[in-house]
């Protein structure tokens, strides 16, 4: 039954979908996802258990959860690396993104940034986001072509907006470990996504650049959404609007921080040892 309607899916429907870039984002109801009863499982083990999720257009969000609640598995079915068992996830209110790819979906402004920086070390800030600009492109092709003054201007808004305006011929190789994170937040901010998904942002870091990571995510609220995956509950109070706890792949709460904080089923299973920390 399942391979059946995989069969359908792939060769039928999806044949007749238009492209994704060419897909009008439909923000009409304020919430720019939806994951509504999604549920991935993995030999019999659910890591997503029947999650609900709404996004707001223009919110940031802070997911928490403890080690194996479910969040990385959450972010892949956002991007399309994993394909939920049941349950729908919506782009806004018409773009099905399990009907999509993992490039469809990057392309229609989904951004995703792992841990793990993923810069280009041999190349300068400059070029990484020229790179990243023009990333249908192959290498060689993007660093001989020249960028039109609109993009000129995308990067220089966003070199401001990372902080990184005087080392723009540096090579990312000697950028520090803040620094190489915040060129990679620079790397998907170039292509001007609606949604972006930062994964443990302020692992390895300094406290000034914690600091400085909570400034910039915060200044990129509302005109992008954001979705922040982390575990550094002092960084997530300094930034959190509204939290989600993941537990065993459902939401067990959701609300602000102090909510949360005192929330006793959160207490019992996550923030016990935190909250004192
Ligand atoms: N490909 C896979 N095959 C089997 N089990 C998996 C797979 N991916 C994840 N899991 C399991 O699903 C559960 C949820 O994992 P997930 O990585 O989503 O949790 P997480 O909240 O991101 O954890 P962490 O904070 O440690 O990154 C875990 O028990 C994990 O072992």
């Amino acid at each position: 039954m399942r391979t059946r309607e995989f069969w359908r899916r792939d060769q039928v429907f999806d044949f007749m979908l238009p492209p994704l870039q060419s897909r009008e984002l439909d923000l009409s109801h304020g919430i720019v996802l939806y994951l509504e009863n999604v549920t991935v499982s993995f030999d019999g083990f659910k890591a997503l258990n029947n999650l609900n999720l709404y996004v707001n257009s223009g919110e940031l969000r802070c997911i928490i959860g403890a080690n194996g609640a479910g969040k990385t598995t959450m972010m892949d079915v956002i991007t399309g690396k994993t394909r939920p068992d049941t349950g729908s996830v919506f782009f806004g209110q018409r773009i099905d993104l399990t009907k999509y790819n993992e490039s469809e979906i990057a392309a229609a402004g989904i951004g995703r940034k792992f841990q793990k920086p993923t810069v280009f070390e041999n190349h300068t800030v400059l070029e990484n986001l020229e790179l990243a600009l023009q990333a249908n492109k192959t290498t060689f092709a993007t660093l001989f072509a020249r960028l039109n003054a609109e993009q000129r201007d995308r990067i220089d808004e966003v070199l401001k907006i990372i902080g990184l305006t005087d080392q723009v011929y540096l090579r990312a190789g000697l950028l520090s470990h803040g620094q190489k994170q915040w060129l990679e937040i620079g790397m998907l901010l170039v292509q001007n996504p609606y949604l972006l998904l930062v994964d443990e942002p302020v692992a390895g870091m300094t406290q000034q650049e914690i600091e400085r990571t909570a400034e910039l995510l915060l200044s990129l609220a509302e005109k992008h959404s954001v979705v922040v995956v982390e575990h550094d509950m002092v960084f997530v109070r300094s930034i959190a609007r509204t939290v989600t706890v993941l537990h065993e792949g459902s939401v067990l709460a959701e609300g602000k921080m102090d909510e949360i904080q005192n929330n006793p089923k959160v207490i019992e299973v996550y923030l016990g040892s935190e909250l004192t920390a």
